[in-house]
């Protein structure tokens, strides 16, 4: 595809230095012929700002340089448009990228681009406003990324920290569910909303989510056991699974007895006790490789 790339670069994702990757980018546009612009996030107002600067230049493509809030930012602008959207993975987390195969190397990852294969994804909508394109989850999970961010500690360290302590204040909470084909009750320490199969650290959470299936799968994680979830890390999850138990739908409001913890692509939200949840069938391209066109 001829036309200009944008780079959209998020300098302080992942905690590496961009300043190297943005010399690669510059060679590689001189090596492949293709023409490139780059913009970095400010981390303040970029919605309106990047919104702005597609219109002003119209890119052909637009790349997401950065982890999954990175490319939610430029998904959120470029759904329901005809340009396609890369991914350079250089997040924290890189969930998307995970799912759509896009190589952690950046030189294969930009040949990714070059070549410009595109498949259709999904996005979900939550309570009518906010987007999501990979996992998002209200509970134990959510707890987890809050006590990392609310915590003063970083590192795997702090994790580790965070993880024994919401693992020691766990307690179920009771859990309704509608969905648009039936309504049902029950308890639980996690309600997951998957548009894929795996979170980005690699842990299996369904075995049936497809970014292209117009469904989003919700799991229900039932009961807590270490070795149960640790089968999550191993794949060895089936649908007969007594803990988990994952339902696809269109669209569903999940109530709780007490507001719990909810983020939505790794980035928090505030707590909460009702979350309403739809999918918006193939709004969004994602350029991929070949071999992840359907
Ligand atoms: N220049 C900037 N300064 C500070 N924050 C920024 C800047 N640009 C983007 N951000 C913030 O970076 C976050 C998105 O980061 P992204 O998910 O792409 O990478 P990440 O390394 O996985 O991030 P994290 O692990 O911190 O969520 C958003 O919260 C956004 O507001």
């Amino acid at each position: 595809m001829s036309g200009l790339t944008l780079f959209v670069v998020n300098p302080i994702s992942g905690d590496n230095d961009k300043s190297s990757i943005t010399k690669t980018i510059k060679s590689w546009s001189q090596s492949s012929g293709e023409s490139i612009e780059i913009w970095e996030t400010s981390g303040k107002n970029d919605k309106e700002n990047l919104e702005q600067k597609i219109k002003e230049i119209a890119p052909a493509k637009v790349v997401a340089v950065g982890g999954d809030g990175t490319v939610l930012l430029c998904a959120s602008i470029l759904m329901n448009s005809k340009v396609p959207l890369g991914i350079l993975p250089m997040g924290s987390a890189n969930g998307m990228s995970a799912e759509l195969h896009i190589p952690q190397n950046i030189k294969d990852a930009l040949d990714v681009v070059h070549r410009g294969y595109s498949r259709k994804s999904d996005m979900l909508l939550f309570n009518d406003k906010d987007l999501g394109m990979h996992i998002s989850d209200i509970g134990l999970n959510a707890g987890l990324v809050k006590q990392f961010e609310e915590g003063p500690r970083r590192g795997f360290l702090g994790y580790a920290k965070g993880i024994v302590g919401e693992l020691s204040d766990l307690n179920p909470f009771k859990i309704k569910i509608e969905t648009d084909t039936d309504t049902r009750e029950t308890k639980g320490y996690m309600v997951a909303f998957g548009n894929a199969k795996r979170y980005g650290t690699g842990a299996l959470l369904n075995n049936v989510g497809k970014i292209n299936d117009g469904l989003l799968e919700l799991s229900i994680l039932n009961y807590f056991d270490i070795t149960a979830i640790a089968g999550h890390f191993f794949d060895i999850i089936n649908d007969e699974s007594e803990h988990m138990k994952t339902i696809q739908c269109k669209k569903a409001t999940i109530y709780t007895d007490r507001k719990v913890p909810f983020q939505i692509d790794g980035e928090l939200q505030p707590d909460t006790n009702q979350v309403k949840v739809e999918v918006l069938p193939d709004c969004i391209s994602f350029v991929v490789p070949q071999s992840r066109v359907l």
